[in-house]
């Protein structure tokens, strides 16, 4: 069970995004995924969660070929993508709501994650009128709402003040009890805060795979290591 990935390759045009990527994550862990811009993060979370289709390779989720089982593999992941692109016209419940029937939920579902997310006092309000903060938690919430064994999340805390991060993250260690995680995001901290292991890519190849600890080795730091391993 969990994730596992198999010789991905992806190019845009000439443009190598990923080289013959290979890792698996087990039930339960909470990776953390670094890269410099450009490393080819996202495409990889976006071919995990069939949002792009990669040129050639494997993703098994749960066991489950995504290429083969695109609908199936989909309902088992949830997903924040980076710059959370959400309807901002629609009241925070109207859209929480709408995803819901989207996946054919109970109604309970959404007052559930709604108060799970510290959603209630805003509930009311349309997303283009909440802070950035509290439009993570919109997305953190339709990406939880279908109660998914995995989560896929892209720089979920991006763009917040430091009140906001500490927040999120709190959000995020609460939800990931439960959850295997991939957490994409340029602030060592929170890989520190949240994650067990790593994994950095750059320029489309993986360059390390291991425990925090072993991650962080001769350095004296996560943004030492980093540095050293993406010159
Ligand atoms: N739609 C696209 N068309 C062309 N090239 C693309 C496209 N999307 C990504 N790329 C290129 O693929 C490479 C990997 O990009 P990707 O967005 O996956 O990196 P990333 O690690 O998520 O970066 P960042 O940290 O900046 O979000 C980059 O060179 C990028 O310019």
């Amino acid at each position: 069970m969990g994730i596992i990935i198999k010789d991905l390759t992806k190019k845009y045009g000439d443009q190598l995004a990923l080289n013959k990527v290979s890792f698996s994550i087990d039930q339960g862990e909470v990776v953390g995924l670094l890269g410099p811009n450009g490393a080819g993060k996202s495409t990889l979370m976006k071919s995990i969660t069939n949002a792009i289709n990669p040129d050639s390779g494997e993703i098994l989720v749960n066991n489950s070929s995504v290429r083969e089982n695109p609908i199936e593999t989909k309902k088992q992941i949830g997903f924040l993508q980076e710059n959370n692109p959400l309807y901002m016209e629609m009241f925070v419940k109207e859209y929480l709501q709408f995803v819901m029937n989207i996946h054919g939920l109970k109604k309970e579902r959404v007052e559930e994650v709604i108060k799970m997310v510290g959603l209630t006092p805003e509930r009311h309000k349309k997303i283009h009128q909440l802070s950035k903060g509290y439009k993570q938690r919109v997305g953190l919430a339709q990406s939880i709402l279908s109660n998914p064994e995995i989560l896929i999340l892209d720089e979920p805390t991006n763009g917040l003040d430091p009140n906001q991060i500490l927040e999120i993250r709190d959000l995020i260690r609460e939800i990931s009890k439960d959850k295997t995680i991939i957490l994409s995001t340029h602030i060592m901290q929170e890989v520190e805060a949240l994650c067990s292991r790593v994994i950095l890519l750059n320029k489309g190849e993986i360059v390390a795979d291991q425990p925090i600890e072993e991650f962080k080795g001769q350095y004296k730091s996560l943004e030492e290591a980093f540095q050293a391993l993406t010159k």
